[in-house]
């Protein structure tokens, strides 16, 4: 059995609708309406003991919703989760002392209190012995320069050096798994960079299991090596990082803005994926084409704007799979 187990998991919000007006409001009032809102789809997926995954999908696909219920704080409308083989909302005492989270526009810090305040009161809370303390205090302090800031009330801090401080709060316990939620939000590319680099040797030293969402995908291409998207709810791809970027790392796309709308453009080797106003965005494999004939070919037939060739990367793929530009059912073997 996997670490996590995530089975066929539903979450459903009941909404209340409002009416319009102050008559309508009174109405809600006095007959409320209710609609539902089924923000988990259907997610299943497993994870191994020391995976690190990243856990995407555009805004509203329902990431939070998700881990929410992997944490307990939510309980699903159906489904089942199980981590180690607890139940994360029905176990939700003895789950919370195997795993961190660390959310990166909330604070489990003691605003008032200095850094180091913070983390003598966690070690009561979790009953974390002296020497594991101090072993985990050297290392993170070592490694992410705690020492910088540790006597100074959490509220004096800045951005970077909160998320540092937040993050060794969330691994004080030596937990098992780890919940970031958008870690590196708001940092500058150095302080990114710290924490990925933390990350990834904590995960190699401690074999924490990670889970990540974010909206910084190279937080993923950096940490994580298999990522789980999902979109309007359900599981959209399942594979590895590195699988995803040699299926389109060869890829270039070459973006045309045409003087008008031209309703059909055809281009050997070339495919179109998608196409806004004047404006056409056409996939084509750097081994398969050459950029100057195709440039050529398309200013000899019609009027151009402007044009532009984009690389591949991860972002650039991710954001194409968001727009519906790529079709994963029909060329990624990781898929669902
Ligand atoms: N408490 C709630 N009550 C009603 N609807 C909710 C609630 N929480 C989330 N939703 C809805 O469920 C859907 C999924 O939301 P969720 O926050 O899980 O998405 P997300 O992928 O985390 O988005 P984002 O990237 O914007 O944070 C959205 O349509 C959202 O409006």
């Amino acid at each position: 059995m996997a670490y996590i187990e995530v089975n066929d998991l539903v979450k459903e919000y009941r909404l209340n609708v409002r009416n319009k007006g102050v008559l309508g409001s009174i109405k809600s009032l006095l007959i409320p309406e209710f609609t539902t809102k089924r923000a988990v789809d259907g997610i299943s997926f497993s994870i191994e003991r020391g995976e690190t995954v990243g856990f995407i999908g555009p805004n509203g696909a329902g990431k939070s919703s998700t881990v929410k219920m992997l944490t307990g704080i939510l309980v699903p409308t159906s489904g089942t989760i199980s981590i180690d083989g607890l139940s994360p909302y029905k176990d939700r005492r003895r789950n919370a002392s195997r795993i961190g989270v660390v959310f990166g526009q909330r604070t489990q810090l003691w605003w008032d209190l200095p850094v180091s305040d913070t983390y003598d009161l966690l070690k009561h809370i979790y009953k974390i012995p002296e020497r594991l303390f101090k072993k985990n205090m050297d290392m993170f302090s070592e490694m992410l320069d705690l020492h910088e800031f540790m006597r100074q009330p959490v509220r004096q801090l800045s951005l970077g050096q909160k998320m540092r401080a937040e993050i060794a709060a969330a691994l004080l316990h030596d937990p098992e798994m780890i919940f970031f939620d958008e870690p590196t939000i708001g940092l500058d590319v150095v302080a990114k960079e710290k924490i990925r680099a933390f990350v990834k040797q904590v995960n190699q030293e401690k074999g924490t299991t990670m889970l990540f969402t974010t909206h910084d995908m190279v937080d993923i291409e950096k940490t994580c090596e298999r990522m789980i998207i999902i979109d309007g709810g359900r599981t959209i791809y399942d594979g590895a990082v590195e699988a995803m970027k040699d299926q389109y790392g060869k890829e270039r796309v070459l973006v045309v803005e045409f003087a008008e709308y031209q309703p059909s453009v055809f281009l050997p080797g070339v495919q179109l994926m998608l196409e806004k106003e004047n404006k056409k965005w056409f996939r084509y494999s750097k081994d398969a084409v050459q950029v100057s004939e195709l440039i050529s070919m398309l200013s000899e037939r019609y009027p151009i704007v402007d044009l532009t060739v984009q690389d591949t990367g991860i972002e650039e793929i991710i954001r194409m799979i968001y727009q519906g530009g790529i079709p994963l059912g029909e060329s990624l073997s990781g898929v669902c």
